[in-house]
């Protein structure tokens, strides 16, 4: 089969600063927390022989792609998680069949993550800096994503690791700074992909190299074979901002005012299936080497296309809060001018507090411009099929957020 790409490859243009085989379901509940319990629940019967390295390991997405490792990859003897903030709730790894090894390091740090990687067979990279708020300079978002993926890289070329996930993001596509419509689309769907915010100029950069990277001759002569997978907005049992929106409703009463005009879709996947389709490329990419290398996926699963704020009641909703207005109650030229004056006051207070609300103009132009896709790239690819159906990404992120509430209380 020829290479797949051309449309939203996601090559795009930034135009300022630097900058199939399904296996046993996760066991559920954590503490009331609706993570997943077990540790090492590989197959024994198969050899576990393979050591897998998680860059980002401790964060929302990279917890979920190390359970689901320990549950689903039989040939896994050797798990290490490379994270600057190390998480507690490792320890209970460490006591299951698989060898855990928690590596508290920075990507930024070329040595640092040389160590990591050497002797790893895989390394899935997730390890980035998510800001869209104003929280951290754009120096150090390209520092993190861009040249953090650049030692990720080199570090397989130097040490002879020779099989790369990257996890990419929609961003590097769309939505674009006009603010054009990307519906239901998939990896071919043709679309100018230019960006101004540092977050997916330096996601998209360090997209391509990652794809630039594969075919490299690693350490020992053999190719390095690398891939990206595109998540678009994720959801589930840790996602900060659902717990963002859910304290902002209790603050206002068990409210939340429509911003958003229902019409526009916003593509979102549960946070198990994603972690489930990075299980599955870094497997199947050791087998399918020529076919898979130097792509990219997006991640898709069953959720419903709908708006950003009414797929959040579809959480929000039954842990009491409600969603006011059928229209957005506040005109745009209006909410613009609040975004912008959250702008100037970020800017304003920064000598005293970081002041970094979810309205921006960027984030309102992400929520307000229809971004959604369609593809079944990954099935044919690489045999991917959901682990979680919607019902099932629904009750569990359900209860995660209302164990949230009790947590609060
Ligand atoms: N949250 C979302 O909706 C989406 C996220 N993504 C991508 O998925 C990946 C994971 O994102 P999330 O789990 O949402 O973010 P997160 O912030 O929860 O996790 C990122 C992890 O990377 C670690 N990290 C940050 N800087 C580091 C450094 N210098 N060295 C080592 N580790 C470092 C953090 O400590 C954290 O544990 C990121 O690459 C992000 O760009 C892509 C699409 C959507
Ligand atoms: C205007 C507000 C009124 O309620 C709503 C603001 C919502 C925003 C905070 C979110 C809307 C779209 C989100 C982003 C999107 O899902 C794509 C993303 C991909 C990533 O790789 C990282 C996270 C994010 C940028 C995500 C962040 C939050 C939104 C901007």
């Amino acid at each position: 089969m020829g290479r797949e790409g051309g449309g939203a490859s996601g090559r795009g243009r930034c135009v300022a600063g630097p900058g199939a085989c399904r296996r046993r379901p996760p066991v559920a509940g954590l503490g009331g927390l609706g993570l997943w319990l077990q540790p090492g629940m590989a197959d024994s019967a198969q050899a576990q022989k393979l050591v897998y390295l998680v860059t980002g390991g401790c964060g929302f997405l990279g917890e979920h792609v190390v359970r689901m490792l320990l549950q689903q990859e039989p040939q896994l003897r050797e798990l290490r998680i490379f994270d600057l903030h190390l998480g507690p709730w490792l320890e209970e790894l460490k006591t299951g069949p698989v060898q855990v090894t928690a590596i508290q390091g920075d990507v930024t740090q070329a040595h640092e993550v040389a160590a990591a990687v050497a002797g790893a067979h895989v390394v899935i990279h997730t390890a980035g800096l998510v800001d869209v708020f104003g929280k951290t300079s754009p120096e150090t978002i390209h520092e993190v994503n861009v040249q953090g993926t650049r030692n990720v890289i080199e570090a397989c070329v130097q040490t002879g690791t020779r099989f790369l996930v990257y996890t990419s993001s929609m961003e590097v596509v769309g939505p674009n700074i006009k603010g054009q419509p990307f519906y239901r689309g998939n990896e071919n769907t043709p679309y100018e992909a230019v960006h101004r915010h540092p977050y997916p100029c330096s996601k998209a950069l360090a997209e391509q190299l990652v794809l630039e990277a594969n075919g490299r001759k690693v350490l020992g002569g053999l190719p390095l074979v690398t891939c990206a997978l595109r998540p678009t907005g994720i959801y589930g049992e840790g996602h900060q901002i659902m717990r963002d929106f859910y304290h902002q409703g209790l603050r206002l009463g068990g409210r939340l005012f429509r911003a958003i005009p229902a019409s526009v879709e916003h593509g979102r996947v549960y946070v198990g299936n994603v972690a489930w389709m990075h299980v599955l490329v870094a497997r199947e990419l050791q087998h399918r080497a020529a076919l898979m290398g130097g792509q990219v996926y997006f991640c898709y699963d069953n959720s419903p296309y709908k708006s950003y704020e009414d797929f959040n009641m579809e959480f929000l909703g039954p842990c009491g809060l409600r969603l006011v207005g059928t229209r957005p109650l506040l005109p745009y030229w209006l909410l613009l001018f609040l975004a912008a004056l959250n702008v100037l006051l970020q800017w304003l207070l920064r000598p005293l507090l970081l002041y970094a609300p979810l309205l921006n103009p960027y984030t309102l132009a992400m929520a307000n411009t229809t971004f959604t896709v369609s593809t079944d790239k990954a099935r044919r690819h690489f045999g991917y099929e959901p682990l979680f159906s919607w019902e099932e990404s629904r009750t569990r992120t359900i209860r995660w957020v209302q164990a949230v509430e009790g947590s609060a209380q």
